[in-house]
Parts: C-alpha cells; sequence; structure tokens
C-alpha cells in the first residue's frame, strides 16, 4: 500500500505549522523525515497515522494493506511504551488480544515476530530486566506482530546510547533486508538517515515546507559506517539544514 500526501497545509488557531506537503511514501520504502526543531515532522506523521486531520490536503492510502495486517498504520515511539508487568511475550500478545487473536495463532505470530528481532531467549522477561536497545527490540516487534501496512516511527532510536543506536540501526537493516517493510520514519539524526532511508525528506523551517527529497540508490545491506558516499550524502543534508536549523533554534529562544 502506498500513501500519498497531497497538498497538506496545518496551522493551529493561526500558528501556522506546514505549508503545501505533497510526497509519495512507497510501499516497501522507508521514507526519512528530517528538519528543525518545530518544522512540524511529529505533526506530519500524526496526520499519516489520522490520529488529528490536517487544516488543509488530504492523506491517500492507495492499494491494499498486507495479507494478515492488523493495523495499517502502526506507531514505533522512542520512549517504547511497554507494559512493565507484561513480559516480553506478553506485550507482543496484547496487541493480538485486541484482535480477538489468542492461543496457538498468537504464540505462532509472537514465535515469529520475536525470532525475526532477535528476542526468542528474552519471551519470559519483563521490561525493567531489559536494556534500552532490548525494550526497543520489543517494540518493534510488537509492532511487526500487526503486519503493518506502514510503521510510522517517530524518533525511535534517539534515547539510546551511539553503539546501541548502531546495533539497532543494523537490525533494522535485517528486518528489511530479510523481508521489506514500509516506514516514515522521523529523525533528527542524518546518519540514521543516510543509513536506513530510500529517501529522505528534508522539511524547511516552519512552516514546514519540502526543501528537498533526496535518493540513495545504495541498497540498505550495502550500507555501513564511515561510508563515504553516505558521509557525502550527510553533508549535503546538513548543508540544506544548517541555516533552517539555527533560524529555528533562534525562535524557539524568543518565543
Ligand atoms: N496540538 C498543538 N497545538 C498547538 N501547537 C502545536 C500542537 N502540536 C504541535 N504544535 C506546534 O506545532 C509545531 C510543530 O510541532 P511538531 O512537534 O510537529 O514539530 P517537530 O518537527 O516534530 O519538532 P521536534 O523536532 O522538536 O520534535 C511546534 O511549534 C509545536 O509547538
Amino acid at each position: 500500500m502506498d500513501i500519498l500526501l497531497d497538498g497538506i497545509s496545518h496551522s493551529y488557531d493561526d500558528f501556522e505549522v506546514m505549508r503545501n506537503i505533497t510526497l509519495k511514501i512507497p510501499d516497501g520504502k522507508i521514507v526519512c523525515i528530517v528538519g528543525p526543531s518545530g518544522c512540524g515532522k511529529s505533526t506530519l506523521l500524526r496526520f499519516i497515522g489520522g490520529l488529528e486531520r490536517p487544516s488543509s490536503g488530504s492523506v491517500l492510502q492507495i492499494g491494499e494493506p498486507p495479507e494478515g495486517c492488523l493495523n495499517p498504520l502502526t506507531y514505533i515511539f522512542q520512549d517504547f511504551a511497554l507494559l512493565p508487568w507484561r513480559t516480553v511475550s506478553g506485550n507482543i500478545s496484547l496487541v493480538l488480544e485486541d484482535h480477538g487473536i489468542r492461543r496457538a495463532k498468537a504464540q505462532s505470530i509472537i514465535d515469529d515476530v520475536l525470532e525475526r528481532t532477535n528476542l526468542s531467549d528474552f519471551a519470559n522477561a519483563l521490561p525493567k530486566q531489559l536494556s534500552g536497545g532490548m525494550k526497543q527490540r520489543v517494540a518493534i516487534a510488537r509492532a511487526l506482530a500487526v503486519n503493518p501496512a506502514v510503521m510510522l516511527m517517530d524518533e525511535p532510536l534517539s534515547a539510546l546510547d551511539s553503539q546501541t543506536r548502531e546495533l539497532l540501526m543494523d537490525d533494522l537493516v535485517g528486518l528489511w533486508t530479510r523481508q521489506p517493510f514500509t516506514a516514515v520514519y522521523v529523525t533528527h539524526n542524518l546518519a540514521e538517515a543516510v543509513r536506513l532511508g530510500h529517501s529522505i525528506v528534508v522539511l524547511s523551517r516552519r512552516p514546514g515546507q519540502i526543501r528537498e527529497v533526496v535518493h540513495i540508490n545504495k541498497p540498505l545491506a550495502e550500507r555501513h559506517f564511515g561510508d563515504p558516499d553516505l558521509d557525502k550524502t550527510q553533508k549535503h543534508l546538513w548543508q540544506l539544514m544548517r541555516d533552517e536549523a539555527r533560524a529555528a533554534d533562534a525562535e524557539l529562544l524568543n518565543a
């Protein structure tokens, strides 16, 4: 299923947040969204997820969700959002219970997503026993369990230290390579964007408008830490963003 954002503009009363965003999220691709603080990245994600409606323009779903999809648009947040009293398995089974899926069918889905996220040995652990990186793996496994059409990822790695972020990026690349998924991935981190994005949308400061969409053709599995091509793209992204980020920073300070 593709998602098309068609001419999205939004204001909160007379506070204009974004202007005329038109963008396609193609099936099976990861689209990263970067831009200075306050340019409307999370707001755009809420529009795609249907949690809020834009003042004008529309979010169109083109085509059918994948077979067995329980929840077409599924969020992954930076704070993991796990229930502390439920085990890893229990946290995943919760989203299946919501859809009336229990017992053997639920167990086979849980086993599959735990295996795909290398969590099989931690099925009975409680969140408090897990590191931040492991908790985020559980959140990813939980999202995969509903076989979403599109994963909406809002700064999913930003609560983690840099080594753990590297490991999780490798995991996401491995997951995508084994079974491509569609994602909109909001991040402040340009290194994440060039490692994970098939395309990277650079927004201007508020009101957020698309400044440029950068496409990266190198397969995800061939992108590595310190890759000179990626470094070049990252520098280009930073050049696009630097002045906007500085202006946005000053704007927030003066608000
Ligand atoms: N419900 C709301 N009511 C009023 N203003 C809002 C609301 N939600 C967001 N905003 C404002 O809209 C602007 C865009 O917010 P948003 O959180 O989407 O930006 P962002 O690009 O994700 O920011 P950051 O990178 O800092 O997370 C901000 O100025 C924010 O204060």
